[in-house]
């Protein structure tokens, strides 16, 4: 068959999207799970940390659903629900939709360009769990908020937490921002382990002054990447949990792809819910020719440049110099 990617990112965090509703086809799940392995390999395919497929919806302008380059199903993603967010809008003419997925139909809407003429999109991050039994986590406690965890670190803190797709976020200091700790503490609960029994996505956050963090993630179903969206929006509700932040008001966060800015909302319930603001950028559309019973053998036939990562370069460089500036040399 034919097939048509849309190779795109926030923040770095790389996706090939495919459009269900221009292109109608259908996969089983076994399908969409190969397409992930085969086609997200850095090395043997085209290299993304996941894939967006884009379907109707019967109640919100489109469903997204979310494959992990490792195959797995994830609830949520946060970058890749910007680059989603604009796709619909770019096909309805309109400039806020509702796109459902797995958990919550969420809202995105087009946004001021965070830097220079950057596509961005302000994207909804919700619902927000502490429970640890709909994270999941076993432990004993029903939450944990800045607490030691002693199975995976005496020395850490840590908050738990779901938006709803699960995290693991400890702050840190700057001097303490790149280790080895942190790969091993990321792997060691997305391997067998006792306490996430289905993986989590681990931060490490530092506090760069108010209203500005960097932000490091180890991504479930990935490795480490360049950001994490729903990371980012979370470890900015840790900072407000922890006096760092407040509520309302405006955070930049850094991260090694760039920069989002993130709003933490509190309702009057008490319940919160996140605004996750940042670019949605394009980088080339491919025509591939593959069967589906073997991804991996897949052929490109066609490829254009959308050029775009000229103008989010200028972010990049920004957002680089106020992290080796703040973090790595601590001026
Ligand atoms: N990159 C995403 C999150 C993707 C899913 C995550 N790896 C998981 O398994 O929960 C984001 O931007 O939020």
């Amino acid at each position: 068959m034919k097939l048509n990617v849309l190779k795109c990112h926030g923040s770095g965090n790389d996706f090939l999207l495919i459009d269900e509703l221009s292109n109608p086809c259908t996969f089983t799940e076994e399908e969409r799970q190969n397409l992930a392995l085969s086609l997200c390999d850095r090395q043997k395919g085209i290299g993304a940390d996941g894939i967006l497929f884009v379907l109707e919806s019967k109640r919100c302008d489109a469903v997204m659903r979310v494959f992990n380059a490792d195959g797995s199903e994830a609830s949520m993603c946060g970058n890749g629900l910007r680059c989603v967010g604009r796709y619909v809008c770019e096909l309805t003419g309109r400039d806020s939709i509702v796109i459902e997925t797995m958990k919550a139909d969420l809202k995105v809407a087009s946004a001021p360009s965070i830097y220079d003429d950057i596509p961005t999109y302000n994207v909804e991050i919700s619902p927000v769990y502490f429970d640890l039994d709909k994270v999941p986590m076993n432990m004993e406690h029903s939450q944990v908020i800045d607490q030691k965890i002693p199975e995976i670190s005496d020395r850490l803190q840590f908050t738990v937490l779901a938006v709803p797709n699960p995290h693991l976020i400890s702050m840190v200091e700057a001097g303490s921002i790149i280790s080895n700790e942190q790969k091993q503490i990321s792997e060691t609960v997305n391997g067998p382990n006792n306490l996430f029994p289905d993986g989590v996505n681990v931060s490490f956050v530092h506090e760069i002054g108010k209203g500005s963090i960097y932000v490091r993630t180890f991504e479930r179903g990935v490795g480490f990447t360049n950001a994490c969206g729903t990371a980012m929006s979370a470890s900015s509700l840790v900072t407000c949990l922890l006096g760092l932040n407040e509520p309302g008001e405006e955070i930049d966060v850094f991260n090694n792809g760039g920069k989002v800015r993130v709003v933490v909302n509190r309702k009057d319930t008490g319940e919160y819910f996140m605004e996750l603001i940042g670019n949605a950028t394009y980088l080339f559309e491919a025509e591939l020719q593959l069967t589906l019973s073997e991804p991996e053998n897949f052929e490109i036939l066609s490829q254009t440049d959308l050029n775009e990562e000229a103008a989010y370069g200028l972010l990049q460089d920004h957002a680089k110099k106020v992290v080796d500036r703040k973090i790595f040399t601590n001026a």
